[in-house]
């Protein structure tokens, strides 16, 4: 995220860090390039549009500890971001309440355009009341209400992107005609919501449509994932809370005539490398050093959609009231051993859960354990910016790629073509490829 703290709060203080110069291009070029060289799938922005709840009484927290706020559009950085690089995938955050889905096509498809076919897009309800109220809303939306929001949204957005216009359009012919107008149609998109008539105004890009991302793991998110999500992003605890996440949306995947394997998921973990046990441990207490225990709880209670002005930290979580995110509070529950935690036992697990601590090898065993129970691929959570990331490069990446768990070339090809072995575009089984052609007979 183009913030100074996103998920591991305090850890900006640690003089390696240089998170902190989030609004300096040359830290997102750096890195981007790093990843590459590295071959990594994929860089990723989170984003939220709206602050995160008050926490004892007030916002102030969220500015002092640098908590998401200040925080820069990430979908202004992906084309510089694919100007210094040619395979890795660029994908970002982007809500369904922050933008009307005809100017987001047009986004999502300008900078597929002038990335080669590399993007992604994390389809987001935003959980946070703020967002919502910044959007001319009175409060959160409703839970499954923002689910059947986003099913409009991605709606419209497939229908643009899919179905105004027709491969081979675009002719840019000097000696005739520059696009033919029997292949780009209007889509008279009318909903609930929103009420487009097209057509769209760019031509198709490599992909068309982004790949596409999604986190939520309530029944609705598990539900919108496996009908749209190409990916899904999970904080899991462990790789038995992740399995019942997996084998559920790929199995409602399949019920939709979708395949298994055409959903992949990405577990949120962090790591800290170290050449003996003693090592990682002693750098995990240094990292430890520079926690902010009420940035954490203020950041994932918020986060919950919980007002954190109420609530005593021996509260147990089961008692809390949640609008917001009901999957990552059930996530947490089910993950603390011996069952009612507390928010201060939610904010150890927060610390602790998130982290693969020691050797090469035994994070590796502990990779496969989290690959055997469905996990297609790592969303690796910075301690430190670029520290984290040349951590894993250095240290774990080697004995990854001894085990054949980690890629040593690309794939050639957009993002999608490197993630899937079929296609730049959606495949048939994706309800968005019903769009395509079925605009052909709409009136002009
Ligand atoms: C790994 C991960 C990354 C997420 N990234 C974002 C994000 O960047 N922006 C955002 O507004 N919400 C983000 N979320 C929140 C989800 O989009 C979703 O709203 C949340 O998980 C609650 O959904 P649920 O109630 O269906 O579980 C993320 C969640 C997870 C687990």
């Amino acid at each position: 995220m183009a913030t100074t703290s996103h998920i591991l709060e305090g850890q900006w203080r640690h003089p390696d860090a240089q998170q902190h110069r989030f609004d300096e291009l040359s830290l997102w070029t750096d890195l981007a390039r790093q990843l590459e060289a590295a071959k990594f799938d994929a860089i990723f922005f989170a984003d939220v549009v709206g602050l995160y709840g008050n926490y004892r009484g007030s916002w102030d927290i969220f500015a002092t500890e640098g908590l998401q706020i200040p925080s820069h559009d990430p979908s202004v950085m992906i084309s510089a971001l694919g100007a210094v690089t040619e395979h890795l995938g660029l994908a970002w955050t982007s809500s369904v309440i922050q933008e009307h889905p005809y100017t987001f096509a047009r986004r999502a498809a300008t900078l597929d355009h002038l990335t080669g076919g590399r993007t992604g897009w994390n389809i987001v309800t935003s959980v946070l009341e703020n967002a919502h109220r910044n959007f001319g809303l009175p409060g959160l939306t409703p839970h499954d209400e923002r689910y059947r929001w986003a099913d409009e949204y991605v709606d419209v957005v497939y229908k643009l992107l899919e179905g105004s216009w027709d491969d081979g359009a675009l002719l840019r012919d000097k000696a005739g005609a520059h696009a033919d107008p029997a292949g780009i149609h209007k889509i008279h998109h009318r909903g609930e919501r929103y009420s487009v008539e097209g057509p769209h105004l760019v031509a198709p890009s490599a992909q068309r449509t982004p790949v596409l991302f999604q986190a939520g793991t309530s029944p609705a998110g598990m539900a919108f994932a496996a009908r749209n999500a190409e990916a899904v992003f999970m904080f899991a605890g462990s790789p038995d809370s992740a399995r019942k996440i997996t084998t559920t949306v790929r199995a409602q995947a399949a019920e939709r005539g979708r395949r298994p394997a055409d959903v992949l998921f990405f577990a949120g973990l962090s790591f800290v490398v170290g050449s003996t046990e003693a090592e990682a441990r002693r750098r995990k207490a240094d990292f430890d050093e520079y926690l902010s225990i009420d940035g954490l709880a203020a950041h994932m209670l918020g986060g919950m959609g919980v007002d954190l002005g109420d609530a005593p930290v021996d509260t147990p979580l089961k008692d809390l009231h949640v609008e917001g995110g009901r999957g990552v509070l059930q996530a947490v529950i089910d993950s603390v051993p011996g069952g009612n935690p507390t928010i201060e036992d939610m904010v150890r697990y927060r610390a602790e859960r998130m982290r693969l601590v020691g050797t090469p090898e035994r994070i590796a065993d502990e990779l496969e354990r989290w690959q055997d129970a469905g996990v297609d691929g790592i969303n690796i959570i910075n301690h430190v910016i670029p520290g984290s990331y040349a951590e894993v490069i250095d240290g774990l990446l080697p004995e990854l790629r001894r085990r054949g768990l980690a890629q040593t070339e690309y794939r050639p090809g957009t993002f999608r073509e490197k993630l899937f072995a079929d296609g730049s575009r959606l495949n048939p089984r994706h309800p968005a490829a019903a769009y395509r052609g079925a605009f052909r007979d709409a009136p002009r």
